[in-house]
């Protein structure tokens, strides 16, 4: 992609987006802009529009107005075969429920980004598992994901969407259905390696503390997304 390593340019940028469902459409008028390196939470009550917008972005549903660009190339006006290929090398996405595959062991869910990329089975089963120990589950590869816990599920879920190192993480309620203290744990240890490699990050979320870790926030209140709000940041 055009400008991929221009540290000057946002990597992400939304220019008048609607998207979702209605008249007025779900979420509207959205512009934002995400830097390399940023962490952003995208924070609003439940139906406001935060799942519509992200998957807006991830080309997963088609814009009802507005562009998004991605390294100064408009994703959205893409083939759906070139925003495909665009979403398998640069994005990495954690739906809200994890989206795991429950027929596949763990390293094999994790392996999977790298071998649609064209890994040989071997390299994928080593960066696999290099990515589970990066998030403490080394012993966890070879179990089924009924063998799990909710956080150790999330945890790999969050494997699977950094393995291929993607330059931006989109994260939809990535810690939703764990405890405060799992959930924050979970979310430090995704932001860590988010960071350490320079990514960028929005991460939906309705929950304050889940937030507090971001670097700054975003609030979408009935589909209209407010400005940005500096937060601390807090690192682990
Ligand atoms: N398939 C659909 N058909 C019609 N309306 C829909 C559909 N999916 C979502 N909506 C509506 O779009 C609005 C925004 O939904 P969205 O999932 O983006 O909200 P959200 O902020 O992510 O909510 P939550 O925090 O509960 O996940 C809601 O009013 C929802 O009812």
């Amino acid at each position: 992609m055009n400008g991929l390593h221009d540290a000057e340019q946002p990597l992400l940028v939304c220019r008048g987006v609607a998207a979702g469902f209605g008249d007025p459409p779900t979420v509207s008028g959205v512009d934002l802009s995400l830097r390399r390196g940023e962490v952003v939470a995208l924070r609003g009550a439940s139906g406001s529009g935060k799942s519509t917008l992200l998957s807006a972005v991830a080309g997963l549903s088609p814009l009802r107005a507005g562009a998004v660009e991605y390294a100064g190339t408009r994703v959205s006006d893409l083939s759906e075969r070139r925003r495909s290929r665009w979403r398998l090398e640069s994005l990495g996405v954690v739906f809200q429920f994890g989206d795991l595959i429950p027929e596949l062991r763990v390293s094999e869910n994790v392996e999977l980004p790298l071998r649609l990329l064209g890994s040989s089975r071997r390299e994928a089963a080593a960066r696999a598992a290099d990515q589970l120990a990066e998030l403490g589950l080394e012993e966890m590869g070879g179990r089924w994901l009924g063998e799990l816990s909710g956080g150790q599920a999330q945890r790999v879920a969050v494997a699977r969407a950094l393995v291929h190192r993607p330059a931006l993480l989109l994260a939809d309620e990535p810690t939703g259905s764990l405890d405060e203290t799992t959930a924050v744990h979970t979310m430090q240890a995704m932001l860590r390696l988010v960071r350490e490699r320079g990514a960028a990050a929005l991460v939906v979320t309705h929950d304050r503390s889940i937030a507090a870790v971001c670097d700054a926030e975003m609030t979408i209140t009935n589909g209209r997304l407010g400005g940005e709000q500096p937060l601390a940041g807090v690192r682990p």
